[in-house]
């Protein structure tokens, strides 16, 4: 019998910090263990694989990495992500283990019955499933569905919220998981920790795994090596949308993503504002891209969870890449990308 292939599938929602972790993982795997990456995102700006290229390492090799760009896996799992596995098992250099970043928006469950399907059973297993959990987004209420008119203490209680496309699909992701990364507790105080913990939990099946952490730093041998063969699982883990619409619709359908690119910027501080006033006006749920600041010798990843903004310089410009400010935008539909747009315009030299 052929030894299969252990995959890791990292699910949770958009900005949780999945990108982070794994490239804690690649960085953290035991040397000589060759992994192969694939990572799905919603959006057509292929920003989580760029950002883990930058890193600069000789774990992040390039080569290993495929990017199922601007779709959602569990909705081109026949098209795209069967081809994508078995493409990578015909190689001949082969992989110790395979990591699949699948994007925020994505429904685990059509993605861990892929694996059922003989071409891939045969070769390649399911090592367990982790789901990210973003503790600042469940502490501040933002699965509930109208931010604005709850107080804290109601939003407490709406954390998962069964009536919101968030609430379900985060749902969705903790029934599926077999292990719970709660990430950003350095976000949290140790008692709203206690009560986003408690309300997470109270949606597990029994005997799955809670780690906490701050920037997806988690021991690793606890997620690589779990031999759970989650696809033969996949009656427990059941999911809203497949419940309630017999797989026929998909939650994306829930959100919308666009991208845009300014030539030119004013500066970076000004840049940083005008992202945030405009996320802060439009609900946006997340932004990431990479912007090229006047003088800067590097370019500037920006990343926007909610109403956070951050941004760092991740690498020097390459020769002859064009230096122009690129970024995604995603949030619940109907997205207003006119004037979203004209917003974010404001920053353009
Ligand atoms: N303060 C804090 N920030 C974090 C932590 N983990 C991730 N972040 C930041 O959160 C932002 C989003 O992190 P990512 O790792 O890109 O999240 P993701 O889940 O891959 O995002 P999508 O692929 O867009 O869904 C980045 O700015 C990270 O630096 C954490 O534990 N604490």
């Amino acid at each position: 019998m052929t030894t299969k292939i252990p995959t890791t599938v990292i699910t949770g929602f958009l900005g949780a910090g999945k990108t982070t972790l794994v490239r804690h993982m690649l960085a953290h795997a035991p040397k000589g263990k060759r992994i192969a990456l694939i990572i799905n995102e919603f959006g057509d700006l292929g920003v989580d694989k760029d950002i883990l290229a930058g890193c600069g390492d000789e774990t992040c090799r390039e080569e290993d990495m495929v990017e199922l760009s601007n779709g959602c896996i569990c909705c081109t799992v026949a098209d795209e992500f069967i081809p994508t596995m078995q493409a990578l098992l015909a190689r001949e250099d082969k992989f110790d283990h395979i990591v699949i970043e699948t994007s925020g928006l994505a429904l685990p469950q059509p993605l861990i019955r892929a694996f059922n399907w003989p071409e891939i059973k045969a070769q390649v297993t399911i090592d367990g499933v982790v789901t990210v959990a973003d503790a600042a987004a469940l502490a501040e209420g933002r699965f509930a569905s109208d931010e604005a008119a709850v107080d804290a203490q109601r939003r407490q209680d709406e954390m998962l919220d069964h009536e919101t496309p968030l609430g379900e699909l985060f749902e969705d992701q903790l029934s599926a998981a077999d292990m719970i990364v709660i990430n950003k507790t350095d976000l949290v105080d140790p008692t709203m920790l206690d009560v986003v913990e408690a309300n997470i939990r109270a949606e597990l099946r029994p005997g799955v795994g809670v780690i906490r952490a701050a920037n997806g730093h988690v021991d690793i041998t606890a997620l690589l090596g779990m031999g759970m063969s989650s696809e033969d699982d996949i009656a427990n883990r059941p999911s809203h949308h497949e419940l309630e619409h017999g797989g026929e619709t998909h939650e994306h359908d829930d959100f919308d993503s666009f991208s845009l690119t300014l030539p030119s910027i004013q500066d970076k501080d000004h840049l940083l504002a005008t992202i945030e006033r405009t996320i802060k006006a439009h609900d946006v749920l997340r932004l990431k891209g990479f912007a090229a600041v006047p003088g800067a010798a590097a370019r500037l990843a920006i990343q926007a969870v909610g109403p956070r903004v951050t941004a760092y310089f991740d690498r020097p410009w390459k020769p002859g890449e064009p230096k122009v400010t690129s970024l995604v935008v995603i949030g619940e539909q109907p997205l207003d990308r006119a004037a979203i747009t004209a917003s974010l315009e404001q920053a353009a030299a």
